[in-house]
Protein backbone atom coordinates (compact mmCIF):
# COMPACT_ATOMS: atom_id res chain seq x y z
CA UNK A 1 0.00 0.00 0.00
CA UNK A 2 1.22 3.58 -0.49
CA UNK A 3 1.67 5.58 2.89
CA UNK A 4 -0.18 8.80 3.31
CA UNK A 5 0.78 9.04 6.52
CA UNK A 6 3.34 7.14 9.05
CA UNK A 7 3.94 7.67 13.21
CA UNK A 8 6.46 6.00 15.00
CA UNK A 9 6.34 5.74 18.59
CA UNK A 10 5.20 8.96 18.50
CA UNK A 11 4.47 11.55 21.81
CA UNK A 12 4.41 15.01 23.02
CA UNK A 13 4.44 15.71 26.86
CA UNK A 14 2.53 18.85 28.12
CA UNK A 15 4.80 19.01 31.04
CA UNK A 16 4.54 15.83 32.97
CA UNK A 17 1.31 14.89 31.27
CA UNK A 18 1.73 13.02 28.16
CA UNK A 19 -1.51 13.87 25.50
CA UNK A 20 -0.31 11.21 23.60
CA UNK A 21 2.31 8.42 23.31
CA UNK A 22 3.57 5.40 21.70
CA UNK A 23 1.59 6.24 18.60
CA UNK A 24 2.76 4.26 15.87
CA UNK A 25 0.80 4.03 12.70
CA UNK A 26 0.57 3.46 8.82
CA UNK A 27 -2.32 5.28 7.64
CA UNK A 28 -2.65 3.86 3.57
CA UNK A 29 -3.25 6.46 0.76
CA UNK A 30 -6.82 7.26 -0.73
CA UNK A 31 -8.38 6.24 2.22
CA UNK A 32 -10.80 8.23 4.39
CA UNK A 33 -9.71 7.45 7.91
CA UNK A 34 -12.00 8.17 10.72
CA UNK A 35 -10.04 9.31 13.73
CA UNK A 36 -12.33 8.51 16.98
CA UNK A 37 -11.73 8.63 20.94
CA UNK A 38 -13.32 10.08 23.78
CA UNK A 39 -12.85 13.98 25.23
CA UNK A 40 -8.77 14.42 25.80
CA UNK A 41 -7.98 11.14 23.91
CA UNK A 42 -5.03 13.24 22.08
CA UNK A 43 -6.67 13.60 18.48
CA UNK A 44 -6.24 17.10 18.18
CA UNK A 45 -2.85 16.88 19.40
CA UNK A 46 -2.34 14.23 16.79
CA UNK A 47 -3.61 16.07 14.17
CA UNK A 48 -1.50 18.96 15.07
CA UNK A 49 2.18 17.08 15.23
CA UNK A 50 0.63 15.55 11.50
CA UNK A 51 -0.13 18.92 10.12
CA UNK A 52 3.45 20.44 11.69
CA UNK A 53 1.58 22.99 14.48
CA UNK A 54 3.18 20.87 16.88
CA UNK A 55 6.68 19.36 17.52
CA UNK A 56 6.68 16.01 19.00
CA UNK A 57 8.68 15.28 22.54
CA UNK A 58 9.21 11.83 20.89
CA UNK A 59 9.22 9.89 17.98
CA UNK A 60 8.63 10.67 14.15
CA UNK A 61 5.58 11.67 12.01
CA UNK A 62 6.16 11.38 8.05
CA UNK A 63 3.81 12.74 5.62
CA UNK A 64 3.38 11.98 2.13
CA UNK A 65 7.00 10.40 2.46
CA UNK A 66 8.11 13.67 4.31
CA UNK A 67 9.34 14.55 8.18
CA UNK A 68 6.68 16.73 9.15
CA UNK A 69 8.54 18.16 12.31
CA UNK A 70 10.07 20.43 9.82
CA UNK A 71 6.93 22.43 8.89
CA UNK A 72 8.99 22.61 5.89
CA UNK A 73 6.51 24.66 2.79
CA UNK A 74 6.98 21.60 0.69
CA UNK A 75 5.53 19.29 3.06
CA UNK A 76 2.61 21.59 3.78
CA UNK A 77 1.81 22.48 0.52
CA UNK A 78 0.45 18.96 0.01
CA UNK A 79 -2.04 19.15 3.52
CA UNK A 80 -5.30 21.00 3.45
CA UNK A 81 -5.92 21.43 7.05
CA UNK A 82 -9.37 22.40 8.54
CA UNK A 83 -8.98 23.26 12.29
CA UNK A 84 -11.37 22.67 15.35
CA UNK A 85 -14.72 25.33 14.91
CA UNK A 86 -13.33 26.22 11.53
CA UNK A 87 -11.82 29.11 12.31
CA UNK A 88 -11.92 32.19 9.63
CA UNK A 89 -10.68 35.97 10.25
CA UNK A 90 -14.28 36.76 11.21
CA UNK A 91 -13.91 40.41 9.33
CA UNK A 92 -12.62 39.08 6.09
CA UNK A 93 -14.88 39.02 3.47
CA UNK A 94 -14.91 35.38 1.81
CA UNK A 95 -13.68 36.61 -0.81
CA UNK A 96 -10.90 38.37 0.94
CA UNK A 97 -10.39 35.13 2.00
CA UNK A 98 -9.53 33.26 -1.10
CA UNK A 99 -7.36 36.24 -1.91
CA UNK A 100 -5.61 35.52 1.35
CA UNK A 101 -5.37 31.72 0.56
CA UNK A 102 -3.97 32.67 -3.16
CA UNK A 103 -1.20 34.72 -1.57
CA UNK A 104 0.05 31.93 0.95
CA UNK A 105 -0.06 29.30 -0.74
CA UNK A 106 2.25 27.96 -3.57
CA UNK A 107 -1.01 25.72 -5.55
CA UNK A 108 -3.96 27.78 -5.49
CA UNK A 109 -7.12 26.55 -7.51
CA UNK A 110 -9.13 29.57 -7.75
CA UNK A 111 -11.84 28.48 -9.86
CA UNK A 112 -12.30 25.39 -7.81
CA UNK A 113 -12.92 27.22 -4.41
CA UNK A 114 -15.17 29.48 -6.06
CA UNK A 115 -17.15 26.62 -8.08
CA UNK A 116 -17.70 24.97 -4.85
CA UNK A 117 -18.61 28.11 -2.66
CA UNK A 118 -21.09 28.83 -5.94
CA UNK A 119 -22.93 25.54 -5.77
CA UNK A 120 -23.72 26.52 -2.21
CA UNK A 121 -24.83 29.71 -2.97
CA UNK A 122 -21.98 31.17 -0.47
CA UNK A 123 -21.79 35.21 -1.59
CA UNK A 124 -18.01 36.03 -1.79
CA UNK A 125 -18.67 39.76 -0.45
CA UNK A 126 -20.24 38.33 2.70
CA UNK A 127 -18.19 38.86 5.35
CA UNK A 128 -17.05 35.44 7.56
CA UNK A 129 -18.52 36.55 10.72
CA UNK A 130 -22.16 36.97 9.36
CA UNK A 131 -22.54 33.28 7.45
CA UNK A 132 -23.98 30.61 9.40
CA UNK A 133 -21.52 28.05 11.35
CA UNK A 134 -22.59 25.52 8.61
CA UNK A 135 -21.20 28.00 5.94
CA UNK A 136 -18.22 29.05 7.51
CA UNK A 137 -17.20 25.20 7.62
CA UNK A 138 -18.13 25.43 4.19
CA UNK A 139 -15.48 28.02 3.46
CA UNK A 140 -12.84 26.57 5.53
CA UNK A 141 -13.33 23.60 3.74
CA UNK A 142 -13.14 25.43 0.61
CA UNK A 143 -10.35 26.70 1.39
CA UNK A 144 -8.61 23.76 2.29
CA UNK A 145 -9.67 22.15 -1.16
CA UNK A 146 -8.14 24.92 -2.68
CA UNK A 147 -4.90 24.31 -1.84
CA UNK A 148 -5.68 20.76 -3.94
CA UNK A 149 -4.10 18.69 -0.83
CA UNK A 150 -2.73 15.28 -1.48
CA UNK A 151 -4.03 15.14 2.49
CA UNK A 152 -7.06 16.72 4.21
CA UNK A 153 -6.94 16.97 8.10
CA UNK A 154 -10.41 17.88 9.54
CA UNK A 155 -10.33 18.29 13.21
CA UNK A 156 -14.18 17.55 14.43
CA UNK A 157 -15.32 19.42 11.13
CA UNK A 158 -19.16 18.63 11.93
CA UNK A 159 -19.24 19.37 15.89
CA UNK A 160 -21.67 22.31 15.85
CA UNK A 161 -23.36 21.70 12.63
CA UNK A 162 -27.17 20.97 11.98
CA UNK A 163 -28.01 17.71 10.34
CA UNK A 164 -28.47 18.87 6.76
CA UNK A 165 -25.11 21.46 6.66
CA UNK A 166 -23.13 17.89 8.44
CA UNK A 167 -24.76 16.19 5.25
CA UNK A 168 -23.68 18.88 2.70
CA UNK A 169 -20.12 18.86 4.61
CA UNK A 170 -19.87 15.63 4.18
CA UNK A 171 -20.72 15.93 0.13
CA UNK A 172 -17.94 17.99 -0.20
CA UNK A 173 -15.55 16.12 0.99
CA UNK A 174 -16.56 12.70 -0.91
CA UNK A 175 -16.78 14.69 -4.15
CA UNK A 176 -13.11 15.68 -3.41
CA UNK A 177 -11.98 12.47 -2.44
CA UNK A 178 -14.11 10.98 -5.98
CA UNK A 179 -12.48 13.65 -8.07
CA UNK A 180 -9.02 14.20 -6.61
CA UNK A 181 -8.32 10.83 -4.84
CA UNK A 182 -6.93 12.46 -1.69
CA UNK A 183 -6.37 10.83 1.51
CA UNK A 184 -9.00 12.45 4.27
CA UNK A 185 -8.10 11.84 7.98
CA UNK A 186 -11.09 13.43 10.18
CA UNK A 187 -11.33 13.36 13.93
CA UNK A 188 -15.37 12.86 15.27
CA UNK A 189 -17.75 11.96 17.81
CA UNK A 190 -20.39 11.51 15.19
CA UNK A 191 -20.14 7.66 14.53
CA UNK A 192 -22.91 7.47 11.72
CA UNK A 193 -21.85 10.36 10.08
CA UNK A 194 -17.70 8.42 9.73
CA UNK A 195 -19.69 5.18 9.15
CA UNK A 196 -21.21 6.08 5.69
CA UNK A 197 -18.20 7.97 4.56
CA UNK A 198 -14.60 6.29 6.01
CA UNK A 199 -12.88 3.09 4.72
CA UNK A 200 -10.49 3.35 7.79
CA UNK A 201 -10.20 3.71 11.38
CA UNK A 202 -8.27 4.67 14.38
CA UNK A 203 -9.64 4.97 17.80
CA UNK A 204 -7.13 6.69 19.76
CA UNK A 205 -7.71 6.32 24.03
CA UNK A 206 -5.32 7.25 26.92
CA UNK A 207 -3.00 9.12 24.60
CA UNK A 208 -2.50 5.90 22.60
CA UNK A 209 -3.84 4.14 19.35
CA UNK A 210 -6.11 0.84 20.39
CA UNK A 211 -7.35 0.27 17.30
CA UNK A 212 -6.30 0.81 13.81
CA UNK A 213 -7.15 -0.58 10.85
CA UNK A 214 -9.42 -0.95 7.56
CA UNK A 215 -12.74 -0.87 8.98
CA UNK A 216 -13.78 -3.97 6.69
CA UNK A 217 -11.16 -5.83 8.79
CA UNK A 218 -11.13 -4.59 11.81
CA UNK A 219 -15.19 -5.54 12.05
CA UNK A 220 -14.57 -8.62 10.28
CA UNK A 221 -11.96 -9.18 13.26
CA UNK A 222 -14.97 -8.92 16.52
CA UNK A 223 -18.06 -11.00 16.86
CA UNK A 224 -20.99 -10.40 19.57
CA UNK A 225 -21.30 -13.61 21.11
CA UNK A 226 -24.59 -14.25 23.25
CA UNK A 227 -24.88 -16.77 26.10
CA UNK A 228 -26.30 -18.00 28.96
CA UNK A 229 -26.09 -15.17 32.36
CA UNK A 230 -22.45 -16.52 33.23
CA UNK A 231 -19.42 -14.45 35.19
CA UNK A 232 -16.80 -16.91 34.30
CA UNK A 233 -16.18 -15.40 31.18
CA UNK A 234 -14.78 -11.73 32.37
CA UNK A 235 -10.95 -12.57 32.01
CA UNK A 236 -11.23 -14.45 28.96
CA UNK A 237 -8.69 -13.47 26.08
CA UNK A 238 -9.83 -11.61 22.92
CA UNK A 239 -12.03 -9.95 25.29
CA UNK A 240 -13.35 -6.83 24.44
CA UNK A 241 -16.31 -5.68 26.91
CA UNK A 242 -18.53 -8.40 28.58
CA UNK A 243 -22.66 -7.00 29.18
CA UNK A 244 -24.72 -8.90 31.69
CA UNK A 245 -28.62 -9.27 31.83
CA UNK A 246 -30.84 -11.39 34.11
CA UNK A 247 -30.05 -14.58 31.71
CA UNK A 248 -27.79 -13.44 29.73
CA UNK A 249 -24.05 -12.96 28.98
CA UNK A 250 -23.24 -10.56 26.31
CA UNK A 251 -19.26 -10.38 24.76
CA UNK A 252 -17.52 -8.92 22.29
CA UNK A 253 -14.88 -10.59 21.35
CA UNK A 254 -11.53 -10.51 19.07
CA UNK A 255 -12.04 -13.53 16.52
CA UNK A 256 -8.94 -15.05 16.73
CA UNK A 257 -10.17 -16.45 20.03
CA UNK A 258 -13.80 -15.80 20.47
CA UNK A 259 -15.96 -18.42 18.77
CA UNK A 260 -14.23 -21.46 19.05
CA UNK A 261 -14.55 -21.42 22.83
CA UNK A 262 -17.94 -20.79 22.69
CA UNK A 263 -19.52 -23.48 20.23
CA UNK A 264 -22.60 -23.20 21.46
CA UNK A 265 -23.33 -19.59 21.84
CA UNK A 266 -25.13 -17.49 19.38
CA UNK A 267 -22.26 -15.41 17.58
CA UNK A 268 -23.16 -12.43 15.63
CA UNK A 269 -21.46 -9.85 13.43
CA UNK A 270 -20.82 -6.44 15.09
CA UNK A 271 -21.67 -2.98 14.06
CA UNK A 272 -19.15 0.01 14.13
CA UNK A 273 -20.85 2.31 16.86
CA UNK A 274 -21.50 -0.87 19.05
CA UNK A 275 -17.66 -1.89 18.70
CA UNK A 276 -16.62 2.07 18.97
CA UNK A 277 -18.24 1.70 21.91
CA UNK A 278 -16.76 -1.13 23.45
CA UNK A 279 -13.40 0.00 23.04
CA UNK A 280 -14.57 3.38 24.65
CA UNK A 281 -16.02 1.99 27.67
CA UNK A 282 -12.99 -0.62 28.56
CA UNK A 283 -10.68 0.70 30.92
CA UNK A 284 -7.62 1.66 29.25
CA UNK A 285 -3.80 0.25 30.45
CA UNK A 286 -2.35 3.65 30.17
CA UNK A 287 1.03 3.61 28.79
CA UNK A 288 2.15 6.54 30.92
N1 LIG B 1 -2.09 23.42 25.49
C1 LIG B 1 -2.21 22.42 26.35
N2 LIG B 1 -1.61 22.45 27.56
C2 LIG B 1 -1.72 21.41 28.43
N3 LIG B 1 -2.43 20.29 28.19
C3 LIG B 1 -3.05 20.20 27.01
C4 LIG B 1 -2.99 21.26 26.03
N4 LIG B 1 -3.71 20.86 24.94
C5 LIG B 1 -4.21 19.65 25.23
N5 LIG B 1 -3.81 19.24 26.46
C6 LIG B 1 -4.15 17.97 27.10
O1 LIG B 1 -3.74 16.93 26.23
C7 LIG B 1 -4.69 15.87 26.24
C8 LIG B 1 -5.16 15.58 24.83
O2 LIG B 1 -5.89 16.70 24.36
P1 LIG B 1 -6.50 16.79 22.89
O3 LIG B 1 -7.05 18.17 22.72
O4 LIG B 1 -5.46 16.33 21.94
O5 LIG B 1 -7.68 15.72 22.98
P2 LIG B 1 -8.90 15.46 21.98
O6 LIG B 1 -9.00 13.99 21.80
O7 LIG B 1 -8.75 16.29 20.76
O8 LIG B 1 -10.14 15.96 22.83
P3 LIG B 1 -11.58 16.59 22.38
O9 LIG B 1 -12.39 15.45 21.80
O10 LIG B 1 -12.14 17.08 23.66
O11 LIG B 1 -11.31 17.69 21.38
C9 LIG B 1 -5.80 16.29 27.19
O12 LIG B 1 -5.56 15.71 28.46
C10 LIG B 1 -5.65 17.79 27.27
O13 LIG B 1 -6.07 18.28 28.51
Amino acid sequence: MNTALETKSLGLRYGKAWALRDCTLRLPAGSVIALVGPNGAGKTTLLQLVTGLLHPTEGTVEVLGQDARAGSAEALAKVGFVAQEHPLYQGFSVSDLLRMGRALNLRWDQPLAERRLGELAIPLAKRAGSLSGGQQAQVALALALAKRPALLVLDEPLANLDPIARRDFMRTVMAAVAEDEITVLLSSHVIADLEAACDWLVLLKGGTPQLAGAIEEVLAGHRMLTGPRTDAEASMPGLVRATYSDRHTDLLVRTETGPDLHPTWRSQPVGLEELILAYLERPTELTR
